[in-house]
């Protein structure tokens, strides 16, 4: 097991290259919110924009456009019962999931839709939904966010038994294309290519709704912009959770938004961040 740290973190934000434009930092396709449920693709949205993705667009109920732009001007808008499968065509990383409540047929289409270099993370009612539906992973660079209820519908594994890491690995190696999996709790846990990573920053002030949305988010605009995969992963977890933590000695339920609107700083901490500081001129592993 590898303590997830912020050498680690820091090792995967570079400061921007010159010569780069909004294409550089990749294309993010946000699939979910229901009628009801349009905080969560907001709460998406703005940490993969804060993350510093190139280009945001939501696929949502048409009805949380206005809310949407009202809260994010940076973020493009769609209707996702409307051509989603174009829109999906043209990204470089599809979220789904997130406040899409029971929308089969939106998760449908884009499992069919995706195409094997794109990166698809899937969270919330994608992944209950998948369980439910029996529904197999598309066949490209799969990422699962799930909380332990959710990994227990979808893995199949109980609570109680996802203390011990082999039960995991078990029903990992029964998914193909074997995802990263990135197993929320109080303790969360990434299992990538055979490592387990351990993140121990972070803590109650997160159990918040929406804290997994921006957290999503955030995986989304890393792995839009920074490779290979696995590390940005990795960092965006590790950040998502150091930030809660600085802005818990000020706040007592550090809400999602707000961590959203520190990751710019944060991020900028770590990528002018001398190798002494973080260790990077020291041994990786722990
Ligand atoms: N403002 C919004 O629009 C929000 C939308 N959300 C969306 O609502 C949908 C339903 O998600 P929920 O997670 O609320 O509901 P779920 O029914 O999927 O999961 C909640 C259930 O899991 C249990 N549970 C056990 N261990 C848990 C753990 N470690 N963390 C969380 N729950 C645990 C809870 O007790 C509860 O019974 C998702 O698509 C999610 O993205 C939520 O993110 C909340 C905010
Ligand atoms: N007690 C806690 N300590 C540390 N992190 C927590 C705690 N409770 C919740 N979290 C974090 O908050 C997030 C909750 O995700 P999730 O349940 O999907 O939220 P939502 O779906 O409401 O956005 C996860 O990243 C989880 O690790
Ligand atoms: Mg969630």
């Amino acid at each position: 097991m590898i303590q997830l740290s912020q050498k680690i973190a820091a090792n995967v934000i570079q400061p921007r290259k010159s010569q780069s434009y909004k294409g550089t930092y990749g294309r993010v396709l946000i699939i979910g919110g229901n009628a009801n449920l349009g905080g969560a693709v907001i709460m998406n949205a703005q940490a993969a924009v804060q993350s510093g993705a190139g280009l945001v667009t939501v696929a949502t109920d048409f009805s949380n456009k206005t809310a949407i732009h009202a809260r994010l001007p940076e973020a493009m808008v769609v209707d996702y019962h409307d051509h989603l499968a174009d829109y999906i065509q043209k990204a470089d990383v599809v979220l789904i999931g997130s406040g899409l409540g029971e929308e089969v047929d939106i998760l449908k289409t884009c499992l069919k839709a995706v195409q094997e270099n794109q990166i698809v993370i899937i969270d919330g009612s994608a992944i209950t939904m998948m369980a439910e539906h029996n529904l197999d992973l598309p066949k490209a660079q799969v990422v699962l966010t799930p909380h332990q209820m959710e990994w227990q519908r979808l893995g199949e594994v109980a609570i109680a038994d996802q203390s011990r890491e082999d039960n995991n690995w078990e029903a990992l190696v029964s998914f193909h294309p074997e995802p990263i999996l990135v197993l929320k709790s109080n303790a969360t846990q990434v299992y990538l290519e055979h490592e387990l990573y351990q993140l121990s920053v972070g803590g109650p002030y997160q159990a918040t709704g929406g804290m997994g949305d921006t957290l999503a988010g955030m995986i989304a605009g890393f792995t839009a912009q920074f490779h290979p995969l696995g590390p940005a992963v990795l960092s965006a977890v590790y950040c998502h959770s150091a930030i809660a933590a600085e802005l818990s000695k000020s706040a007592y339920v550090t809400l999602p938004s707000k961590i959203a609107e520190a990751i710019p700083a944060y991020m900028n901490k770590l990528a002018d961040m001398p190798l002494s500081a973080t260790g990077l001129d020291e041994e990786q592993e722990e």
